[in-house]
C-alpha cells in the first residue's frame, strides 16, 4: 500500500496536502476497534445518541465555511455548492438524530394463551463505508448518521481524490464527543481498502457510493462472510419532456439537474427526451441559458462549473461527446475545452448536442460531465421505452402539466427517484436510491436507517392465565 495518497487541486492541478496511507495493520486495527466499541455504544440509550450526532451536526455548521473551502479545493465544485453541501450534509445528522429516538419494536398476538411475542430492533455491528469524491461530506454523513443513530460503529474510507473534507468530519465528530473508536476514518486505495473491509470477520455492513463495476464487486466479496450491503451506484437519468410542459420550467429544472457540481452527480440528467412538437423551442432556450453559465475555479466569485475530478473522467466525458459528433450528433453550445495533461485540471465548458440517438455511446452510459444530450419522442411510450431502456434505474425526471401523463410516466417508468417538474430532488427525509444495476436500499427517510438494523424476535411461553 503506497505511503501517502497526493490531494491535489482539479482547478489548478496543484497539490494541496499529502495524506498518510494506512498501513493494512492499521486499518484491521481500526476495525477491531469498531467492532470492540460496538457492544458499549449499541447500549449507549438512544436519546444519548442522538444527543451526540445534534452536537456533531452543530460543530460542522460552526465550521462551515472552513469546510466549504476544503470541499471546493479537493473536488472543484463552485464554492456556493460546497456550502450548500454543508448544509445537506448536516441535515442527514439532524434526521437521524431525531429516527434514533424513534426505533420502535411490536407485539405480535400470539396463537395461544400462555405466549407472547415482542419484536425489537437491534443494530447490525460495525459498518465499513467507501464513499466517492463528488458528495465528500453528504455521502458520509448519509451512511454515518443512520448507522450511529441505529448503534452501530462506523469506519469510512473516502475516495483519495478527496480524503481532506472527510477527515475534517471525523475530527468533528470526536470533538463533538462521539467516541473515537465508534467513528474512524482510513485512507488508502479503493481496492486493497475495499478488500480488508470485505474480508474482516469484524464488519458486519458494507455500504457504498460510487460506480456500478465496483458496487458488483464490493457485493461479490461481501458473499463470503454474509455482510449486508448497501449500494448507491451510477444512474443514466432520463429527463422526459411532454408537449404541454412549462417549457420554460423545464429549461431552468434541466439545467439544475444537469449542471450541479459540472454534471458529476449520480442523478444528473444525462439524456433530454423531448417531444417532437416542442423540441425546437426547447433547444432554443436551453441552449441560450447554457451559455451563460460561467466556467472556472470553484473559488472564484461567480463559478458555475468548476473542472471536472480527473483526467480519466475527462477522457471518458470526451470520448463520448466524440463518439456522439462522428455519429451524426449537431453541437449547439460547447464542445470546448480548457485542458492541461501536464499541470493536471480539466475544464469541460457545458456542451448542448442535438439529434442523437440510441446508437451514441452518450446514450448508453452515465457521462458524470457537462454535456447535454437532446433527442426526441412523438408517443409517451416510447419515451418510456428509451427511458428505461439502460441497466441504471437511480433518477428520471419528466415535464408535464397534464395529470394523466404524469401518474402514467410515474407507474411506468423503472426508478426509484422521480422528479415531476422538479430537478432537485434529494432530501434527508426522502428515500434516494436506485432499481436495476443503480444499487440495492435507500437512504435518508425513514427507510434509511432499516439498512443499519435487524429485527429480533422474542417468544415468551408459559405466561400465566
Ligand atoms: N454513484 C455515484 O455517485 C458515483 C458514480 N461514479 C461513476 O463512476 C465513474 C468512475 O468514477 P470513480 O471515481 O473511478 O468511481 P469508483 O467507483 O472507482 O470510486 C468510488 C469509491 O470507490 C473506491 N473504489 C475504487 N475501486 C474500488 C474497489 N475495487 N474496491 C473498493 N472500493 C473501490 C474509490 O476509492 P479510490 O478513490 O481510492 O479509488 C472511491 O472511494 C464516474 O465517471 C461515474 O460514472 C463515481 C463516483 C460516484
Ligand atoms: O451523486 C451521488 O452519488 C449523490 C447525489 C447527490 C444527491 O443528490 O444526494
Amino acid at each position: 500500500m503506497a505511503a501517502t495518497i497526493k490531494v491535489t487541486n482539479p482547478a489548478t492541478g496543484e497539490l494541496i496536502q499529502e495524506v498518510k496511507a494506512d498501513t493494512e495493520e492499521e486499518i484491521h486495527l481500526a476495525l477491531r476497534r469498531g467492532h470492540e466499541s460496538f457492544r458499549k455504544w449499541s447500549k449507549t440509550n438512544a436519546h444519548e445518541r442522538s444527543r451526540l450526532l445534534k452536537l456533531w451536526s452543530k460543530k460542522i455548521q460552526e465550521h462551515k465555511d472552513d469546510l466549504a473551502k476544503i470541499m471546493t479545493m479537493e473536488s472543484g465544485k463552485p464554492l456556493h455548492e460546497s456550502l450548500g453541501e454543508v448544509d445537506y450534509a448536516t441535515s442527514y445528522i439532524d434526521w437521524y438524530a431525531e429516527e434514533a429516538k424513534r426505533l420502535y419494536g411490536r407485539t405480535i398476538p400470539a396463537n395461544t394463551e400462555s405466549k407472547r411475542i415482542i419484536v425489537s430492533r437491534q443494530p447490525v455491528g460495525l459498518v465499513a463505508a467507501i464513499t466517492p469524491w463528488n458528495f465528500p461530506a453528504a455521502m458520509m454523513t448519509r451512511k454515518a448518521a443512520p448507522a450511529l443513530a441505529a448503534g452501530c460503529t462506523f469506519v469510512v474510507k473516502p475516495a483519495e481524490d478527496t480524503p481532506l473534507t472527510t477527515m475534517k468530519l471525523i475530527e468533528l465528530a470526536h470533538e463533538a464527543g462521539i467516541p473515537a473508536d465508534v467513528i474512524q476514518c482510513v485512507n488508502g486505495y479503493g481496492s486493497e481498502v475495499g478488500k480488508i473491509f470485505t474480508e474482516s470477520k469484524y464488519v458486519r455492513k458494507i455500504t457504498f457510493t460510487g460506480s456500478t463495476p465496483v458496487g458488483k464487486l464490493l457485493i461479490r466479496d461481501s458473499a463470503s462472510t454474509v455482510k449486508h450491503v448497501s449500494m448507491e451506484l451510477g444512474g443514466h437519468a432520463p429527463v422526459i419532456v411532454a408537449h404541454d410542459a412549462d417549457i420554460d420550467l423545464a429549461v431552468e429544472q434541466t439545467i439544475a439537474s444537469k449542471f450541479r457540481n459540472a454534471g458529476q452527480t449520480c442523478i444528473c440528467a444525462n439524456r433530454v427526451l423531448v417531444h417532437e412538437s416542442i423540441v425546437e423551442e426547447f433547444a432554443e432556450k436551453l441552449t441560450k441559458e447554457v451559455k451563460k453559465l460561467k466556467v472556472g475555479n470553484g473559488l472564484e466569485k461567480g463559478t458555475q462549473i468548476g473542472p471536472v475530478i480527473n483526467e480519466k473522467g475527462f477522457n471518458k466525458i470526451v470520448s463520448q461527446v466524440n463518439d456522439a459528433i462522428s455519429k451524426g450528433a449537431e453541437v449547439l453550445c460547447g464542445n470546448k475545452y480548457n485542458a492541461n495533461r501536464e499541470k493536471g485540471y480539466f475544464f469541460v465548458y457545458p456542451t448542448v448536442l442535438k439529434n442523437v440517438n440510441e446508437n451514441m455511446k452518450i446514450m448508453q452510459e452515465e457521462t458524470f460531465g457537462p454535456i447535454l444530450p437532446i433527442t426526441t419522442f412523438q408517443e409517451l411510450e416510447e419515451a418510456v421505452n428509451i427511458a428505461n431502456s439502460t441497466p441504471y434505474g437511480l433518477a428520471a425526471y419528466f415535464f408535464t402539466n397534464d395529470y394523466r401523463t404524469g401518474i402514467y410516466l410515474h407507474e411506468h417508468l423503472d426508478f426509484g427517484i422521480i422528479g415531476w417538474n422538479d430537478g432537485s430532488p434529494s432530501a434527508a427525509h426522502a428515500p434516494f436510491g436506485g432499481m436495476k444495476e443503480s444499487g440495492i436500499g435507500r437512504e435518508g427517510g425513514v427507510e434509511g436507517i432499516e439498512p443499519y438494523l435487524e429485527t429480533k424476535y422474542l417468544s415468551i411461553g408459559g405466561i400465566y392465565k
